[in-house]
């Protein structure tokens, strides 16, 4: 934290607005955080956090919301701390597979986070008791609903731990005006066959909450 006028400014940007309740629910009265409602899937979320960035000025951006984890990487209910922001839908299908911009030279579906930053927050939140992994963390404009996309998904990414849907639109607005960025997400199901009655949000948004007043520490 600094101190004074100079005090960090600390944007976090949700979904919907389930999600920023629990934010500002475990973040408490504190004056450094900003938090918003940019929308679902990545260009309103780049749209949303672009705005938020032209208006104000913030020493750092946070991805926060519920997510997919991917099963045996990211049990529903803990934590997933993003090690990086991959767009794993932004590329190209061709016969020998999927082919990334990067692979087809075209920028990069990946924004890399400050990874000392990331390691902090995790042991954070390992040390407040709460269950976390660090690792790649997806961004997919269409959220995962067979057993089939998922395990191909898994293997083209054996890193990965969850996959969410607005990650890679912050990281890209953060980046372009030069703010570091972070992406901190609660499982909420499993990825694979769509059962949304299976879906464990408010036990994800209790987790969200929990790891939101770490962040309020250790930030
Ligand atoms: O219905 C509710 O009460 C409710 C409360 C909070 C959030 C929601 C959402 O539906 C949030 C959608 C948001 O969640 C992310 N998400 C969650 N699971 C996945 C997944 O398996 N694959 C991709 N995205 C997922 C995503 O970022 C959505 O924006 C509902």
């Amino acid at each position: 934290m600094l101190d004074g006028q100079n005090k960090q400014r600390i944007l976090v940007v949700t979904s919907v607005a389930a999600e920023r309740d629990a934010v500002l629910q475990g973040l408490g009265a504190d004056e450094r955080f900003t938090v918003i409602v940019g929308g679902v899937g990545p260009a309103m979320a780049a749209a949303g956090t672009a705005r938020a960035l032209a208006e104000s000025r913030y020493d750092l951006v946070i991805c926060a919301g519920i997510c997919g984890g991917f099963v045996g990487r990211a049990e529903v209910g803990s934590i997933a701390v993003a090690s990086e922001i991959v767009c794993a839908d932004l590329g190209a299908e061709t016969p020998d597979g999927f082919c990334s911009v990067d692979e087809l030279g075209f920028g990069s579906a990946r924004v890399p986070v400050p990874g000392e930053l990331a390691e902090r927050v995790e042991r954070a939140m390992q040390s407040a008791g709460l269950p976390v992994g660090r690792g790649p963390i997806l961004t997919l404009s269409t959220v995962t609903g067979t057993a089939e996309t998922a395990q191909a998904l898994a293997d083209r990414m054996p890193e990965a731990l969850a996959e969410a849907m607005e990650g890679y639109g912050v990281a890209v607005a953060a980046q372009a005006a030069g703010v570091p960025v972070l992406e901190i997400r609660t499982v909420s199901n499993a990825i694979g066959p769509r059962n949304k009655a299976a879906w464990r949000i408010k036990d994800a948004l209790e987790s969200l909450q929990k790891a939101s007043a770490v962040l309020r520490e250790v930030l």
